[in-house]
């Protein structure tokens, strides 16, 4: 079977083309392991993504952080998949907690902004996750099925779906869920892809963990059964998102 580890670089709303500059620098010269161990993706802001396109070594990926729902057109200010698709960005992260959240997304909204840039032939990173109130309530597993049913009702091949479980509460906090929590709501997740989509997307789909990771916390995390990777923000910003990629290889000896 063997699902290739995942590490996605979200910049979120960060940087100056210096800054980015200095990123890219100590990403081309770094000394990974090699792409069949270990997919890395980096989603810079839209304006610089095609400067990190023609500076990014080639091994590494480059994703969006977001996409207009439909087909582009007069929609003041959004980006669409199609220009995504021009450009040569193969991913984009959808339906981040920050969007859902301070930008009012729906689950809807995210499923059909994923349906439909599945449907040009873009590779999605959908993020599903709970607030604190909510994990405190007990409503975890609730909130993250329905995320997930939302976007299932909506597609019908998840080859190009990489699955974020990032807990609110864990993002850009610094409090790390545990590795017995992570593994925890991979393992319902991956449950709910087995009862609800199918045994073949359960068992090949990646479900990456998003949420404070950072160079000291990513192996006992990389090593859970259901983590395939990870979402990072704030640490992937500096060197030491060079030892989360590295977190694969813990992996792969486990
Ligand atoms: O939101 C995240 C990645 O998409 C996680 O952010 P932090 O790693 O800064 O907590």
């Amino acid at each position: 079977m063997g699902r290739q580890f995942f590490v996605g670089g979200n910049w979120k709303c960060n940087g100056t083309t210096d800054d980015v500059k200095k990123i890219v620098s100590f990403l081309n010269g770094a000394d990974v392991p090699s792409e069949d161990v270990v997919e890395v993706v980096v989603s810079p802001p839209f304006v610089f993504l095609g400067l990190v396109k023609s500076l990014l070594r080639s091994d590494f990926g480059v994703a969006a952080q977001n996409c207009w729902v439909r087909k582009g057109g007069a929609f003041t200010g959004e980006i669409s998949a199609e220009m995504l698709v021009n450009l040569n960005i193969p991913w984009v992260i959808l339906g981040h907690s920050e969007r859902r959240l301070i930008l009012n997304e729906s689950d809807e909204f995210v499923s059909d902004k994923v349906a439909y840039a599945l449907s040009l032939g873009l590779k999605v990173i959908a993020c599903v996750g709970e607030t604190l109130e909510q994990r405190e309530s007990g409503s975890t597993m609730a909130i993250v099925s329905a995320q997930t049913k939302a976007i299932a009702e909506k597609v019908s091949n998840w080859d190009n779906i990489v699955l974020a479980y990032e807990p609110v509460w864990a993002i850009g906090t610094g409090k790390v869920a545990t590795p017995a929590q992570a593994q925890e709501v991979h393992f319902e997740l991956r449950k709910w892809l087995k009862e609800n989509v199918g045994h073949e997307v359960a068992a090949s789909v990646r479900i990456i963990y998003g949420g404070s990771v950072n160079g000291a916390n990513c192996k006992e995390l990389a090593v859970q059964p259901d983590v395939d990777g990870f979402l990072v923000g704030g640490a992937s910003l500096k060197p030491e998102f060079i030892d989360i990629i590295k977190s694969a290889t813990a992996k792969k000896s486990d």
